[in-house]
C-alpha cells in the first residue's frame, strides 16, 4: 500500500505569453512548437515549479501570435485536388461543431475574402485543433486564445507602445494619437489592453479551484488581480490570494503621472495581496504612486529577509509592497555553456580575434538597451587609450524586437550603422574593424560560446528591470566554471536593474563616455587577482531562480495563511445586471448617495468637486421615474449642497453635515438636527486646528455651520499625515467630553457631535412611509408594514462615515429577515444594495464595491438607460476563443466559422447561400 502524498499547494502562474513559438502548418493542419526566444528568467522558474514536490503549477498564458506555414505552389495543387475530390464525394452528414474565429468584419466583398466568407489572411482555428494544441503542449499549460482579430500583434500594442515605453521613462507622443494604420486608436489600443486582461479572468475562471494561489508577471496584465477579485469574490468564503511580480522598472511617480490610464492601471494592479519589484527603488515608486493617485498610506518596516517592506493601506484594503531581484538558473546554464560543441565554437572565436580582448555587449535592439552610449564610450575607449587600438574588438550582438519597423527602431538602427560605420573606418583597417555589430537572433551555443570568450561585457543599458546577460555572464566566468574564463570582469550601468544586485560589479554612468572609457581601461588592466576577487564577490551576488521562485513563493503562501488566519474579507464587485433587473421590478426604489468620491472624483480643492452634466442629466433621468426617491447624504455643508443641487433638482432630498441637516424633496426648509447642540466646542477645536494649519503648509480649515474640517491633500504628504496624527491626538484629548466625534476622512480630520450620523437619517428615510413627506422630528415607526417601504435601496458610499449608513441597511435588513421572508424578491432579497466605492480589498460592512465614481456614473446610467451593459460592466464575459459572448460580431464569427468547417470537410456549399 502506498502512503498518502501530500497535497500540493495549487499555484496559477499568470504569464502574458506561454514558452512557445506557435506555427499552424497549412499542409497538415498541424502544430508547429518551438521554444519562445526571451524572457529566459521567468520561463526557467516556470520550468522549475513545474518539478516542484510542494506545488502544483498551473500555467496561463496568451498563445502569442500564431504564424501560418503556409503552402508552396505544388502543395497547393496537390490540396485543392484532394479538397475538390472531396467536394464530389462531399458527405453531407458531417457533424463537426467545430467553429473558427471571428471577424470577418461582414464584409464578404472585400478582396481577400472568398466567396464563401472567409477572410484569406485571417487564422482560423477549430475545436479540435485548439484540443490538439493542448495535447502537444505541456498539460499544465493553458493557452488564452485571442485571435478574434486578423492583425494578432494588437494585443500587445498598449502593453508595448504606451506601458513599456513610460515605464522606461520615454515619454511617447503617440499616446494620444493614431497607434496603427489600420486606424485604431489609442483607446481601441487601451479596451484591447482591458481585453486582453479580461480573457485570462475568463481562463482562470474555468480553472480556478478555492484555495489555489494566483501569481501574475508583468506589465500586460495589470488589471488582472482585480478583474479576478470582481470574479471571486462574489463567494465570501473564498480567500483569494493574488501575487504579482513586475518584470520591468517602475517610473517615479514624476513619469507615472503622464500616463493618461494611470489611475485605472493602479486600481487594477491593487487587487493584490503583494506586490513586488526587482528593487526597492522601484517599489518605492509605486508606493509614491499610489500615495498621490490613490490616497494611500504606506509603512515601512523590515520585513523577515532583513529586506524593507511597504505595508500599504489602500481603499481601506491591505497590500504588501516589496522587492525582490529575479534570478537565474545558473545550474542549467553551466551545464549548458560547457559542452564540447560551446567548446570548440570558444576556440573559433579565440582564433578568430587571436591576440585581441573581446569585449561582448548583448542587448535587445531598443532604445534603452544604451547601445548608442556603448558605441560612443568605446569610440572614446579608442580617442582615449591609443595602445588599446587594433588589439580590442567589440562584439556587439543586438536582437531584434518584434516592433523592428517602429520609427524609433528605424532611427536608432541608422544611428548605430553611422557610429559603427565611424569607429571601424577611423580606428579599423583592411583587416580589421573594431566593432563588429550583429544585428540578429543567435542561438543559444553561440551565446554561450561569446560570453566564456570575452575578457570584458560591457552593459549600457540606460533603463532595465533586471539585465539578465549580466547574471549569465557572472554564471559562466565564476569560479565554478572553467579556468579558461574564470574571473573577467563585467561593466555594468548603473540604470540597470541589476546593479542593485551585482554590487560588485564595474558600475558606470553610461551617459559619461569618458568615465566608460576608463573603466574598459582599468578593467583591462586589473591583475589576475584583482579580477578574480571582483568576480568572487559578484558571483555570489547573482540570485538562482530557484531561491527567487522558493522564496515568492513562501512569502505568498505566507500572506494565504495569514489571510486565512484574519479571515479577510473581500468585497465582491457590484453585480450590474442583476442590479438591473432589481431595479427594473422594483416600485419603490430609494437611492442614498453620499457626494463627494462617490458622484464625483475627489480633488485637490473641495470647491472644485462640483457635479458634471453627465452627472445631472442622470440625476435628472432618475429623479423624474416617480418609482424613484433620491437623496444625497453628504458631509458638505447647506450652501453647498443647495448651490450645485438645491437650486437645481427639486426632486433630491438633502442631508448636509454628516446628518445634522436635512432637507426633504420638493421642500425649499432646512431642519436642524442638531439645533439644541452646544457648540462652545467650534473656538477650541478651532484653535488646535489653526494651530496646526499654521505647521502644515498647503493645510486649511473648512468651516461648516456645525462641522469643522481640516484639510491637508495639498500639503507635502509626508508632513500632512504626519501633522494630522498630530491634530487627531490632541483633539482626542478633550472632545469626548464635549460628546464629539473625531473622523478621519479623505485627507481631512473632521469634527462634529458624536449623536448624528449618516446611519441615523437612512434609518429615518427607510423606516418613512414611501413617497410622503418627511417630519423628521417625529418618532420613527418601526411597526410600518413593509409594504409601505422602498422595495430597493441603492446606498453608495466611499468614507468611513457611510459605513454607518451600510450598518444601518444591514441592521433593517436582518430585522426583516424571517419576519418578511415571503416579501424576499426573485432573487432571494429585499432589494437593498449597501456599495462601497473603492477597492475590494477595502474593509466595509458594504455588500459589494464599485472602484470609482466613473463606475458609479455608469451603472446609474444603466438604470437610465444612458450606457450599454458592456460599458458599464467592466468585466465582459468571453467565450472560449476570447470573443465577446454574444455579441453582434460573434453571430459573424458564427457563420464564418460554418464556412471554414466546410471548407475544411471539402463541402461545396458556401454559407452565403444559406
Ligand atoms: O460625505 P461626503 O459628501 O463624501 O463629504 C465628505 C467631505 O468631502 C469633502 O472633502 C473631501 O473631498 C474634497 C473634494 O474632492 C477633497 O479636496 C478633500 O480632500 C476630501 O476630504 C468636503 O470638503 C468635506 O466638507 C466633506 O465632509
Ligand atoms: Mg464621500
Amino acid at each position: 500500500m502506498t502512503a498518502n502524498k501530500p497535497k500540493k499547494q495549487r499555484i496559477i502562474n499568470c504569464v502574458s505569453q506561454l514558452p512557445y513559438k506557435i506555427t499552424l502548418d497549412e499542409s497538415s493542419d498541424d502544430w508547429i512548437i518551438n521554444p519562445a526566444t526571451g524572457n529566459s528568467a521567468l520561463y526557467s522558474s516556470l520550468d522549475y515549479l513545474q518539478d516542484s514536490d510542494e506545488y502544483e503549477q498551473i500555467v496561463v498564458g496568451w498563445t502569442g501570435e500564431i504564424s501560418k506555414k503556409t503552402l508552396t505552389k505544388a502543395e497547393l495543387l496537390k490540396k485543392q485536388l484532394e479538397e475538390e475530390k472531396l467536394t464530389s464525394n462531399n458527405s453531407k452528414d458531417n457533424k463537426n461543431d467545430s467553429t473558427a474565429n471571428e471577424n470577418n468584419n461582414g464584409n464578404n466583398n472585400s478582396n481577400n475574402v472568398h466567396g464563401n466568407g472567409l477572410d484569406e489572411d485571417k487564422l482560423y482555428v477549430t475545436n479540435e485543433q485548439m484540443n490538439n494544441l493542448k495535447s502537444k503542449i505541456n498539460k499544465n499549460y493553458n493557452p488564452v486564445w485571442l485571435l478574434r482579430s486578423r492583425k494578432q500583434s494588437r494585443w500587445r500594442n498598449y502593453a508595448e507602445n504606451i506601458i513599456w515605453p513610460l515605464f522606461h521613462y520615454i515619454l511617447n507622443p503617440s499616446t494620444e494619437v493614431d497607434l496603427d494604420s489600420d486606424g485604431s486608436d489609442a483607446n481601441n489600443s487601451w479596451y484591447d489592453y482591458v481585453k486582453f486582461n479580461e480573457a485570462y479572468a475568463m481562463k482562470i475562471g474555468e480553472i480556478y479551484q478555492p484555495g489555489d494561489i494566483i501569481w501574475i508577471h508583468d506589465y500586460y496584465l495589470l488589471l488582472l488581480p482585480q478583474l479576478l477579485r470582481m470574479k471571486f469574490n462574489s463567494d465570501s468564503e473564498n480567500n483569494l490570494v493574488i501575487g504579482y511580480f513586475h518584470h520591468a522598472p517602475w517610473p517615479s511617480y514624476e513619469y507615472f503621472r503622464c500616463l493618461p490610464r494611470r489611475k485605472e492601471i493602479l486600481d487594477g494592479l491593487v487587487g493584490a495581496d503583494r506586490i513586488s519589484f526587482q528593487n526597492e527603488q522601484f517599489s518605492r515608486h509605486f508606493v509614491s504612486s499610489c500615495k498621490r493617485l490613490l490616497d494611500s498610506t504606506s509603512k515601512k518596516v523590515k520585513n523577515d529577509r532583513g529586506k524593507d517592506q511597504y505595508n500599504m493601506s489602500v481603499y481601506g484594503g491591505d497590500l504588501i509592497v516589496d522587492s525582490s531581484p529575479i534570478g537565474v538558473d545558473t545550474d542549467k546554464i553551466m551545464s549548458e555553456a560547457f559542452t564540447p560543441d560551446v567548446d570548440s565554437k570558444v576556440d573559433a572565436i579565440r582564433q578568430a580575434y587571436q591576440g585581441k580582448k573581446i569585449i561582448i555587449g548583448r542587448d535587445r535592439f531598443d532604445p534603452v538597451r544604451g547601445i548608442i552610449q556603448k558605441l560612443r564610450a568605446f569610440e572614446t575607449f579608442l580617442a582615449m587609450y591609443p595602445e588599446w587600438r587594433e588589439q580590442v574588438v567589440l562584439i556587439q550582438v543586438s536582437s531584434p524586437t518584434l516592433n523592428r519597423e517602429s520609427p524609433q527602431n528605424i532611427r536608432l538602427e541608422q544611428q548605430v550603422n553611422e557610429l559603427v560605420n565611424s569607429i571601424n573606418s577611423q580606428y579599423g583597417n583592411l583587416n580589421f574593424a573594431p566593432v563588429q555589430h550583429y544585428y540578429m537572433r543567435i542561438p543559444k551555443d553561440v551565446y554561450f560560446s561569446l560570453l566564456r570568450a570575452a575578457n570584458l561585457c560591457l552593459i549600457t543599458s540606460v533603463r532595465d528591470g533586471m539585465n539578465t546577460t549580466a547574471l549569465e555572464y557572472v554564471t559562466i566566468k565564476s569560479h565554478d566554471s572553467n579556468s579558461s574564463c574564470y574571473g573577467m570582469p563585467l561593466i555594468l550601468s548603473e540604470f540597470s536593474g541589476s546593479s542593485s544586485v551585482l554590487k560588485d560589479a564595474i558600475i558606470v554612468n553610461p551617459w559619461d563616455s569618458v568615465a566608460v572609457a576608463k573603466s574598459i581601461n582599468n578593467a583591462f588592466n586589473l591583475t589576475k587577482v584583482q579580477r578574480e576577487t571582483i568576480q568572487d564577490k559578484t558571483w555570489a551576488e547573482v540570485p538562482s531562480i530557484k531561491s527567487w521562485t522558493d522564496t515568492y513563493m513562501d512569502q505568498i503562501v505566507e500572506v494565504s495563511k495569514q489571510s486565512e488566519s484574519q479571515d479577510r474579507k473581500k468585497t465582491p464587485a457590484l453585480n450590474r445586471p442583476v442590479l438591473l433587473e432589481n431595479y427594473k421590478a422594483a416600485n419603490r426604489r430609494l437611492f442614498l448617495f453620499d457626494y463627494d468620491g462617490t458622484l464625483t472624483p475627489i480633488v485637490k480643492d473641495p470647491a472644485a468637486a462640483i457635479p458634471t452634466a453627465r452627472l445631472y442629466t442622470i440625476m435628472e433621468k432618475l429623479s423624474q421615474d416617480p418609482k424613484n426617491q433620491i437623496w444625497i447624504i453628504s458631509g458638505r455643508d447647506q450652501v453647498f449642497l443647495n448651490k450645485w443641487w438645491g437650486s437645481k433638482n427639486k426632486h433630491i432630498g438633502l442631508s448636509a453635515e454628516h446628518g445634522c441637516f436635512v432637507k426633504d424633496i420638493g421642500t425649499p426648509e432646512w431642519v436642524n438636527l442638531a439645533k439644541k447642540f452646544d457648540m462652545s466646542w467650534q473656538v477650541r477645536v478651532n484653535k488646535v486646528m489653526e494651530d496646526l494649519t499654521t505647521k502644515t503648509p498647503g493645510s486649511f480649515i473648512e468651516r461648516k455651520e456645525v462641522a469643522l474640517t481640516w484639510h491637508y491633500r495639498a500639503a507635502v504628504p509626508e508632513l500632512g499625515d504626519y501633522n494630522a496624527t498630530e491634530l487627531k491626538r490632541l483633539l482626542l484629548e478633550f472632545t469626548e467630553d464635549f460628546d464629539l466625534d473625531v473622523m478621519e476622512g479623505k485627507k481631512n480630520i473632521e469634527v462634529r457631535p458624536k449623536f448624528v450620523n449618516k446611519g441615523e437619517i437612512v434609518k429615518r428615510l427607510v423606516w418613512h412611509k414611501y413617497g410622503t413627506p418627511q417630519d423628521l422630528l417625529k418618532p420613527l415607526d418601526q411597526k410600518l408594514p413593509i409594504d409601505e417601504m422602498p422595495d430597493f435601496i441603492l446606498c453608495l458610499g466611499d468614507d468611513f462615515t457611510d459605513e454607518d449608513m451600510f450598518r444601518q441597511l444591514n441592521s433593517i435588513e436582518s430585522h426583516w429577515n424571517g419576519k418578511y421572508d415571503d416579501k424576499r424578491n426573485r432573487w432571494g432579497n429585499f432589494g437593498f444594495y449597501p456599495v462601497t466605492v473603492g477597492s475590494a480589498a477595502k474593509v466595509t460592512v458594504a455588500k459589494a464595491h464599485l472602484t470609482d465614481p466613473q463606475q458609479v456614473l455608469d451603472t446609474l446610467g444603466l438604470l437610465v438607460g444612458n450606457v450599454s451593459l458592456f460599458q458599464s460592466a467592466g468585466t465582459v464575459e468571453l467565450d472560449a476563443r476570447g470573443h465577446v459572448k454574444d455579441s453582434e460580431s460573434s453571430k459573424k464569427s458564427h457563420a464564418a466559422s460554418v464556412a471554414y468547417t466546410l471548407k475544411r470537410t471539402g463541402s461545396s456549399t458556401s454559407i452565403n447561400k444559406k
